[in-house]
């Protein structure tokens, strides 16, 4: 049986997700002689790990045990009460460098996935160590791809080891679809997408004559808002996502190059007003200019869309409207659309289409990364 051990950091909706996800797996995983070993659990504050990392396994009822303490919103540290000899828990001050210190052990000899299904900037150096020594990265977090050129390349450099699917389009599979036709040499001219299953879901349903204070706070519900849902609404979602398209397509861009419309003014930043701020007070001041917005693009037979742009060295992304029957058009819900134009797809695009955000087919979408890998353990 091959044993992939994995490190996971962030134990919020998607990594909650992505352990029951690996529980409910085993007979399958097994009947493909494939075992996941879950040797760390991390969130903001702590890192939970069996006492010997080489040799044991966080089990299946400890990792259920987990995902039951998060979802009632209690901290990792919680552990520290439970502790009964069987495993450690790691604080914050130690955090970091142990995180570095196992991936640094493991990496160098069975190998270890380190996941971050955290929505942190912070994660960027534990994993560009990682990666230096011989660890696999798997990502749902697009912030790390998102950083400098300098860290891009570094976390990129062994792209064998490099899966992170989920990051565009969730469960999607519109990475591989790119990698593949990036690697048969035929040359992408141009990406159109509707790509933030948040704002997706809000323009649908603002068609139907909701408020978008509600359905902004429906969307947080329903999971597929990030952690501040103004980093759906300002646009840099999506521009993280366009980003990480375009640097695969080999362009080299930072974020500064990218269009981007916001749905919010400055004034209502998280610099300047926390999120239940801005959710109780701050979005219902923005109704009614969008309800305009969506009356006039009616009045023209269509309908607005957040799209992304990626044609030459130009990236944009920014509310359009649209023809109610056109691709975009007719998405509904938290569907994602990429149409890839390509020489091979030159009149007809390649589409993907389907639902883009949601931990539960984000979780799928990272498990599926971390199978994926399987050749490269013992
Ligand atoms: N939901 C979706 O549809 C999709 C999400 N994603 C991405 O998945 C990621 C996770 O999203 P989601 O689960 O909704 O976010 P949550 O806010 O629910 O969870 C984030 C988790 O990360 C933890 N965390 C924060 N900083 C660190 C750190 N430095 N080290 C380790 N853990 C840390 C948080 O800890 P604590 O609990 O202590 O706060 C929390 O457990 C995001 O990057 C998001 O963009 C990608 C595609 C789709
Ligand atoms: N917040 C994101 C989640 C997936 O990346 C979205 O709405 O698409």
């Amino acid at each position: 049986m091959k044993k992939i051990p994995v490190l996971l950091m962030g134990c919020g909706g998607v990594g909650r997700h992505l352990l029951q996800h690996i529980v409910s797996c085993r007979s399958l995983h097994a009947k493909m002689g494939v075992h996941i070993r879950v040797i760390g659990v991390s969130d903001s504050k702590s890192l939970l790990v069996p006492m010997d990392v080489l040799k044991e396994e966080l089990n299946d009822e400890f990792l259920s045990q987990v995902c039951r303490i998060k979802s009632n919103g209690s901290p990792l540290s919680t552990f520290s009460a439970l502790e009964k000899g069987g495993f450690r828990v790691v604080g914050e001050s130690e955090l970091r460098k142990e995180t570095e210190e196992i991936t640094q052990i493991l990496g160098k000899s069975t190998g270890l996935a380190v996941v971050d299904c955290s929505a942190s900037m912070e994660t960027i150096e534990i994993l560009m160590k990682a990666a230096e020594s011989g660890c696999c990265v798997v990502l749902a977090n697009k912030k790390p791809l998102t950083s400098t050129l300098e860290h891009y390349d570094k976390l990129v450099l062994h792209p064998r080891r490099v899966r992170h699917e989920s990051t565009v389009g969730a469960g999607l599979p519109v990475i591989a679809s790119m990698n593949r036709i990036i690697s048969s040499g035929d040359p992408v001219h141009s990406i159109l997408g509707s790509l933030s299953g948040t704002l997706g879901y809000v323009m649908s349903e603002l068609e139907d004559g909701k408020p978008l204070s509600q359905v902004v706070r429906a969307a947080k519900t329903l999971g597929y808002t990030e952690p501040d849902p103004r980093d759906d609404l300002s646009g840099m979602d999506v521009a993280r996502k366009a980003l990480i398209l375009a640097r695969l397509l080999g362009k080299r861009i930072t974020m500064e190059s990218i269009e981007i419309e916001s749905l919010y003014p400055e004034e209502m930043g998280p610099g300047l007003m926390s999120v239940d701020d801005f959710l109780q007070n701050g979005i219902v001041k923005l109704d009614q200019n969008i309800e305009e917005r969506v009356k006039k693009a009616s009045s023209n037979g269509c309908v607005l869309r957040y799209a992304c742009v990626i044609e030459g060295s130009s990236v944009q992304v920014g509310i359009r409207e649209v023809p109610k029957d056109s691709p975009l058009g007719r998405l509904r819900g938290s569907d994602n659309i990429v149409e890839i134009y390509s020489r091979c797809y030159k009149e007809q695009p390649l589409v993907i289409q389907g639902a883009g955000a949601g931990n539960d087919t984000t979780a799928a979408g990272v498990l599926a990364d971390i199978i994926d890998l399987q050749d490269l353990f013992p």
